[in-house]
């Protein structure tokens, strides 16, 4: 029997956000519709395209969800059994593409920081802090001012994994960022999606870090995997901003007043404002960003036609 309840308690995980951070969910999903194909005896494309929908409806934003699931859809095969196992092998490369892309992206970034350096980083993105990590676990002096990140405090977990590793930490709140912009050397972010123009989509407050960052001519650096850019946004799409439950903000004792309360989980940071895009396969301007979507995704303009390609990950 297809076992659709563990499809949808990932849903719900992904949802809740007991599990997130774009990474995350794109690696959960792989797992999920991985362990789901095991259990699916007939009708396997029905099936794997159901399970695939619920996991796509869960955060419109992180285009890492699309990707991961568009990945394992991608299998081929003659029959069912044949479908299974390329549906599992696609399932493992995605994972293994995750988990070494981050190594990846650890040490390009951290050659990008310096000996002495304080470094802002907003929310909790385990890329961002695998290059600020591996700076450090390199001999490199340097402190990280990390934003609380409102309204789900995420810069609480950023703070405590930095202070595990004995990096010293400052949690500040997320206004407090242009106060303490003249202390910083650099700024290091995660990202949720990368549009074809360029542009970051990553937790709410980032675009703000980035235009006090620009005021103060401090670098921006954005680290994303390549499964971060949306192959979408070349097709003309925009990107859904995830707007949460207003419950998140304000207490009952607010929301009873019948004021409108509005809690978009991301924003936009234009382009201009970024000075480094660091991927697992270099470290490149946000100008590159459809060379990432046409070479490594495999999506691209040809002979003036819009033409999709599955390319695989190696
Ligand atoms: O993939 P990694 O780098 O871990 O995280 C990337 C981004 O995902 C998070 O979103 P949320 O907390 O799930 O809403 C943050 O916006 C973070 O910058």
């Amino acid at each position: 029997m297809p076992n659709f309840k563990l499809v949808e308690e990932s849903a719900k995980k992904i949802i809740n956000m007991e599990v997130r951070g774009a990474s995350r969910i794109a690696r959960f999903a792989a797992e999920t519709l991985k362990e789901f194909a095991k259990t699916v005896e007939k009708d396997f494309d029905e099936n794997m395209r159901k399970a695939s929908e619920i996991l796509m409806n869960t955060r419109p934003t992180a285009v890492s969800l699309f990707n991961a699931i568009n990945y394992v859809m991608m299998y081929k095969g003659e029959n069912d059994e044949e479908k299974k196992a390329d549906a599992i092998r696609r399932a493992e490369e995605f994972i293994r593409w995750v988990d070494t892309a981050k190594q990846k992206i650890g040490e390009i970034g951290a050659k990008r920081i310096k000996d002495g350096w304080t470094i802002l980083t907003h929310c909790n993105s385990s890329t961002a802090l695998m290059v600020i990590k591996t700076a450090f676990r390199q001999g490199k002096n340097i402190e990280v001012i990390a934003t609380e990140s409102r309204p789900r405090y995420q810069g609480h977990l950023t703070v405590k994994e930095l202070a595990g590793e004995g990096i010293p930490t400052t949690l500040i709140v997320d206004s407090a960022v242009r106060y303490f912009m003249k202390d910083v050397d650099c700024v290091i972010v995660g990202a949720d999606t990368i549009t074809v123009n360029g542009a970051l989509i990553n937790k709410i407050g980032t675009s703000q870090i980035a235009l006090c960052a620009r005021e103060s001519r401090v670098p921006f650096m954005v680290c994303a995997e390549t499964y971060k850019f949306s192959p979408a946004t070349l097709f003309g799409e925009l990107v859904v901003i995830e707007e949460r439950d207003a419950r998140e903000v304000a207490p009952e004792e607010i929301l009873n007043l019948g004021v409108k309360v509005r809690n978009p989980a991301f924003d936009v940071t234009p382009r201009e404002y970024i000075d480094l895009i660091v991927t697992e396969i270099g470290a490149i301007p946000p100008e590159m960003a459809y060379v990432i979507i046409r070479e490594r995704l495999g999506y691209g303009l040809e002979m003036g036609e819009l033409k999709v390609s599955a390319k695989h990950f190696d």
